[in-house]
C-alpha cells in the first residue's frame, strides 16, 4: 500500500526504535497509551521524550498444519512482503501468541506496514507480575508508514526508517467530508445514549464532551473502543486516510448501534423470564464495552494498562492450573480472578483481588515434608548441635517418640522456658532438623495487636495476612516446626483484640486446623504444624496459654558446662572467621578467668560473643604469619624453612586483657560485705535468669522512721517495713534495748537502698535478706562473707517458699558465693540444682528468720526466742559449715 496521499508525507531523518504492540493495544495519534516492558524486553529502558515507532504486530497466521495447501501461507506472506521489510533477523519457529511475542524476537515481517510516531512521556520502575520492570506511558503523535527495518545487534531490537503521515484539514468546499464527520459524531451520540443506563454519570458526560471536541482527524481513532473495532480493523484504521477512517468508524459504529437496539427489543421482549446469569452476562459485556471505551478516552491508557493487568489474571490463572490446592482454594481464587476480570485495572479493589488471589497460591495448602523419625537420628542431631542439656534432650525424644507412635497426636505444645542464650532458639532449629520439618520463627516480643497474628479484614487499605501466615508461606510446607519466640512477652492492647486470644485458637489442637486468618478468611489448617514456644519467664504469660503448653526449664549453665559449650562455640567461631581448625586454645585458667571476670551470665551468649572478639584479633595475626611464610617460601635464599609449624594461638588469663579489654566483673560481692549493715540476697529477674541483690542499711538522728530507696516495687516496700518491725519486736530478746517496752531507734532514722538503683525492683522474696541486713545493722555485726540468702518473711518472722531456686543458686555459684539460705519449704527444689554446682555449695534450709540470722550473722545474736528451737530445726543440705 503506499503511503497516504492525501497528507504531506516526510521521512524522520533517524531510524526509530521499534516497539511492537501486541492484540488490540494499539497506539493512535492523541491517544496515550501504556506499556508494561519487563526488565530485558527489547526498550525496557526508554529515555523520556525518545521518540518511537510503535507498530502493531500482524495476528499470526493458522499453523503450518492448518494453513492451505497453497496460497496465502506464511512463505506467501513473506514473498508479498516489501523486499525491505524481509526477515533481517531469525524468526523462531511455530506462531507466536503475545506471550511468546514478548520472550522472542519479533522479526519485521510480523510486523504491520503502518505505525504510530510515539514519544515516551513517562517511565516509571514497576513490578511487573512476578518480575521487576518499567511502566512506560507513550503519547501517539502521528501515523507512520514504515518503510524500511533494520536489525540491531541485539536480535530482539529492530529500527525502522519512517515517512510521517499528516491528515490535510477539510476544506471548506468538502462538504461530504464534513458530513461523514457529523454523522460519526451523532451516531456515536446516538449509542451512548442508549448505552447510558449502564454508564456512570460523569462517564457519559466525558462520552459527550469528548465527542463534541475531538478534532475531526482523531475522532476515528478515539471511537475504535466505543465501536467495537476488530483486531484487523485495528490496524488498518492505521494505514487510512481520514474519509476512509471515517467510513470505517461510521459502519463499526451502527452495527453496534443495531446490535445494541435489538439486545434492547430482545430484553423487552424476553423480559422478567432472563434468568440471572444471563442478565449478569449480559450486564457484564455491556460494562466491559464501557470500561473499554472509558480506559481509552480518559487518555491514561486505561484499556492498555486492563490488558497489562490481563496479563497477572493469566499468570495467577496458570499457577492455579498447574499448582495442587484444595477445591475450597480453587473456588475462592476463581471466584477473586472472574471479579478482577470484569474491573478495570486501575480499580484499587482490582489490586486488592489479585493480591488476595496471590497470597492464596502462595501458601503450601498441600505441601509436607515427609517426618524423618528416626530416634537414633535425632538424638545424634541434638547431642550435634547442644552440649548437656539431658532432661531436655530425654523429654525432647520421648516427644517424638510418641509422635512416632501416634501420627495424629495432638500432643502438648513445648515451652522452652530460660534465662537469655541459653539455647531456646537453637533448640526449636535442632528439633526441626532431627524430624526433618522446615524451621520458622515467629517473633512474638512486642506482638500487642491481634490482626497481627491473624491479619486484617481484606476491606482494610494495605491489609495484609498476620505472621501465622506469613511463616507459613516462608516455610514452603503446611508441616513445619514453628517457634513462637519470646511468648511471654506478647503485649496487651485493650483497643485492637487480645493477642493471647488468638494464639489461644492457634495452639489448641482441637481448633486449629480450622484457623481463619482475616484476610485470607478460609480455613487453613495448622493441626500439623508442630509449635515450640520459648520464653524467659512464666509470670507474664496468660494463664490459659500456659495451660495449654509443657514447660521445659532450661535455668542455666554451670562453669563445666559452659566450658565445654565454648569448645563448640571456639570451633564454629574458627569457621566464621576463616582460621583453620584449632588455631585458638584457650588455656584452662583462661577460660574460668573469661567466664567469671568477663561473661558472668546464666547462657552463653556472651562468652560466644567474646569468643568471637578473640577470633578477630586472633585472624589479624594469622594474616600476617600467613603472609611472611609465603614470603619465606618465595625466597628460601633467607633461610626460613618453608615448612614452618600450623599457626596456633593459646590464649593465657595476662592474654585476656589485651583481647577484650578490662575485666567487666570483679569480686566485689566480697569487698562490700565487710560492714554490719550489709547484707546478700538472691533475685529472680524477669528475664528467667537468677542474679545477687544487695540490701544496704544505715541509720542516723531521725524519729524512728524508714526510708526506703531503689526503685522499689509495692512488695518489696512492705518487705522492708516488715522485716523493721519484726526487729523492733524482737529488739529485747536481741539485747537491743533494754527493756520488752523501749522502741528501737525511737530517735534515729533507718536508711536501706537496694542497688542498682536504675533496675526497677520487686517481689517478696527479699524478706529474709531485708531483715538480715536490719539485724545485722543493729547489732553492729558483719554478714557473713560468702553467705546469700533468699525467701518471703512473715510478721511472725516465719520464712516462705520462694520461686526461681535452680537460677538464684547457678547465680550464687557463679559470684563465687559458697552458702546459700533458703526456705525449707523449698528443700524439695534443691533437687533439681545440677550436682556439679550442689556440691560446691552449702545449702540450709530454714524454717524462720532466726536460723537464717544463725548462718548469716558472723557473730550469731544471743537469740532466746520462746516457739524456736534453733539448734533442732536448722538442717544443712551439705553440712560444711
Ligand atoms: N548447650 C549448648 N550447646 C551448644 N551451643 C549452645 C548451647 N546452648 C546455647 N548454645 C549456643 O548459644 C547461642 C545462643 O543460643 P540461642 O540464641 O538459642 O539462645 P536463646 O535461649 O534462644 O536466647 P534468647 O532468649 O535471647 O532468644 C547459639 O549460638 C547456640 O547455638
Amino acid at each position: 500500500m503506499a503511503p497516504n496521499a492525501t497528507g504531506p508525507a516526510a521521512a524522520a531523518n533517524d531510524l526509530l526504535p521499534v516497539v511492537p504492540l501486541f492484540g488490540a493495544r494499539i497506539l493512535y495519534p492523541g491517544v496515550v497509551l501504556r506499556l508494561s516492558l519487563r526488565d530485558g524486553d527489547a526498550f525496557a529502558r526508554l529515555d523520556d521524550n525518545a521518540l518511537v515507532a510503535c507498530v502493531p504486530v500482524v495476528p499470526s497466521p493458522p499453523p503450518a498444519s492448518a494453513a492451505p495447501a497453497s496460497g496465502d501461507g506464511a512463505e506467501n506472506q513473506d514473498a508479498d512482503a516489501p523486499s525491505s521489510s524481509k526477515a533481517l533477523v531469525p524468526r523462531p519457529k511455530g506462531t507466536h501468541s503475545p506471550e511468546q511475542g514478548r520472550q522472542h524476537a519479533v522479526t519485521s515481517d510480523q510486523l504491520a506496514e503502518y505505525g504510530c510516531l510515539g514519544r515516551i512521556v513517562k517511565t516509571v520502575r514497576a513490578r511487573i507480575g512476578p518480575v521487576h520492570g518499567s511502566i512506560v506511558l507513550v503519547e501517539g503523535l502521528t501515523r507512520v508508514h514504515v518503510d524500511f527495518i533494520s536489525a540491531h545487534a541485539d536480535p530482539r531490537q529492530l529500527y525502522a526508517s519512517v515517512s510521517l503521515l499528516y491528515d490535510s484539514d477539510i476544506p471548506d468546499t468538502d462538504t461530504n467530508l464534513a458530513n461523514k464527520v457529523t454523522a460519526v459524531r451523532q451516531t456515536a451520540l446516538a449509542l451512548v445514549a442508549h448505552l447510558q443506563s449502564s454508564l456512570s454519570a460523569s462517564a457519559v458526560r466525558d462520552l459527550r464532551a469528548l465527542l463534541q471536541s475531538a478534532p475531526a482527524d482523531q475522532l476515528s481513532f478515539a471511537l475504535v473502543g466505543l465501536a467495537e473495532l476488530s483486531a484487523d480493523d485495528r490496524i488498518t484504521l492505521l494505514s487510512q486516510d481520514l474519509p476512509d477512517r471515517l467510513d470505517l468508524i461510521l459502519t463499526s459504529l451502527r452495527r453496534r448501534l443495531d446490535a445494541v437496539n435489538l439486545a434492547a427489543s430482545i430484553r423487552d421482549k424476553v423480559g422478567d423470564t432472563l434468568s440471572k446469569k444471563q442478565r449478569e452476562l449480559l450486564l457484564r459485556q455491556q460494562l466491559e464495552v464501557i470500561k473499554k471505551e472509558l480506559g481509552e478516552l480518559d487518555g491514561s491508557g486505561g484499556m492498555n494498562s486492563r490488558d497489562a493487568g490481563n496479563d497477572d489474571v493469566r499468570d495467577l490463572e496458570q499457577r492455579l492450573a498447574d499448582g495442587k490446592y484444595p477445591v475450597h482454594v480453587v473456588q475462592h481464587v476463581e471466584k477473586d480472578l472472574k471479579r478482577a476480570k470484569a474491573m478495570n485495572p486501575a480499580m484499587a479493589e482490582y489490586h486488592t483481588l489479585l493480591n488476595h488471589a496471590d497470597w492464596m497460591l502462595s501458601l503450601p495448602w498441600t505441601t509436607v515434608s515427609p517426618d524423618a523419625m528416626d530416634l537414633g537420628a535425632a538424638r545424634a542431631q541434638l547431642d550435634a548441635d547442644h552440649h548437656g542439656l539431658e532432661p531436655v534432650k530425654t523429654r525432647i525424644l520421648e516427644f517424638l517418640a510418641v509422635r512416632k507412635l501416634r501420627d495424629a497426636l495432638h500432643g502438648p505444645i513445648l515451652c522452652l522456658h530460660g534465662p537469655p542464650g541459653v539455647g531456646k532458639t537453637s533448640l526449636g532449629k535442632s528439633i526441626a532438623a532431627a524430624m526433618g520439618r522446615q524451621f520458622a520463627r515467629i517473633a512474638l516480643g512486642g506482638v500487642r495487636d491481634e490482626a497481627e497474628l491473624r491479619g486484617h479484614r481484606r476491606t482494610y487499605v494495605g491489609a495484609m495476612p498476620g505472621v501465622v501466615v506469613q511463616t507459613l508461606k516462608k516455610a514452603g510446607t503446611r508441616n513445619p516446626v514453628i517457634l513462637l519466640d519470646e511468648i511471654d512477652k506478647l503485649g496487651r492492647d485493650p483497643m485492637r483484640g487480645d493477642p493471647a486470644a488468638a494464639l489461644l485458637e492457634i495452639l489448641d489442637p482441637e481448633q486449629n486446623a480450622h484457623f481463619t486468618d482475616h484476610y485470607l478468611n478460609v480455613p487453613l489448617d495448622l493441626s500439623q504444624v508442630l509449635f515450640v514456644a520459648t520464653c524467659n519467664s512464666l509470670d507474664t504469660i496468660p494463664r490459659p496459654l500456659l495451660d495449654r503448653m509443657e514447660v521445659i526449664d532450661l535455668p542455666g549453665y554451670t562453669p563445666s558446662e559452659k566450658t565445654a559449650i565454648a569448645a563448640t562455640l571456639l570451633a564454629k567461631q574458627h569457621e566464621r572467621h576463616g582460621l583453620p581448625a584449632n588455631t585458638v586454645r584457650i588455656d584452662p585458667d583462661a577460660m574460668q578467668h573469661l567466664l567469671f571476670n568477663y561473661t558472668r551470665e546464666a547462657g552463653v551468649r556472651n562468652l560466644e560473643r567474646s569468643l568471637a572478639t578473640i577470633c578477630r584479633a586472633v585472624a589479624v595475626e594469622f594474616v600476617g604469619w600467613r603472609d611472611q611464610q609465603t614470603v619465606a617460601i618465595a625466597t628460601p635464599e633467607r633461610g626460613e624453612s618453608a615448612k614452618a609449624p600450623p599457626f596456633t594461638k593459646t590464649v593465657r588469663v595476662a592474654d585476656l586483657r589485651d583481647l577484650l579489654g578490662g575485666p567487666k566483673y570483679d569480686d566485689d560481692v566480697y569487698l562490700r560485705t565487710m560492714v554490719p549493715g550489709l547484707a546478700v540476697g538472691l533475685a529472680y529477674t524477669g528475664l528467667g535468669t537468677g542474679s545477687v541483690l544487695f540490701v544496704e542499711a544505715t541509720q542516723y538522728p531521725g524519729k524512728g522512721r524508714l526510708q526506703l530507696t531503689g526503685q522499689l516495687g509495692k512488695v518489696l516496700q512492705e518487705s522492708g517495713h516488715l522485716a523493721l518491725t519484726w526487729l523492733r519486736t524482737h529488739a529485747h530478746a536481741l539485747g537491743l534495748v533494754a527493756t520488752a517496752s523501749d522502741l528501737l531507734w525511737a530517735d534515729r532514722d533507718v536508711h536501706v537502698h537496694l542497688p542498682a538503683g536504675a533496675v526497677a525492683k520487686d517481689g517478696p522474696s527479699a524478706g529474709v535478706t531485708l531483715a538480715t541486713a536490719l539485724v545485722s545493722l543493729a547489732l553492729g555485726v558483719p554478714v557473713r562473707r560468702g553467705v546469700a540468702m533468699t525467701g518471703e518473711l512473715t510478721l511472725r518472722g516465719d520464712v516462705l517458699p520462694v520461686g526461681g531456686i535452680v537460677e538464684k543458686a547457678l547465680a550464687a555459684h557463679r559470684m563465687h558465693l559458697h552458702t546459700l539460705v533458703l526456705p525449707e519449704r523449698n528443700r524439695k527444689d534443691a533437687d533439681e540444682i545440677p550436682k556439679e554446682v550442689r556440691d560446691e555449695l552449702t545449702i540450709v534450709f530454714c524454717a524462720h528468720l532466726s536460723q537464717v540470722l544463725r548462718v548469716a550473722l558472723d557473730t550469731p545474736p544471743t537469740l532466746t526466742l520462746p516457739d524456736v528451737d534453733v539448734g533442732a530445726t536448722v538442717r544443712y543440705y551439705a553440712p560444711k559449715l
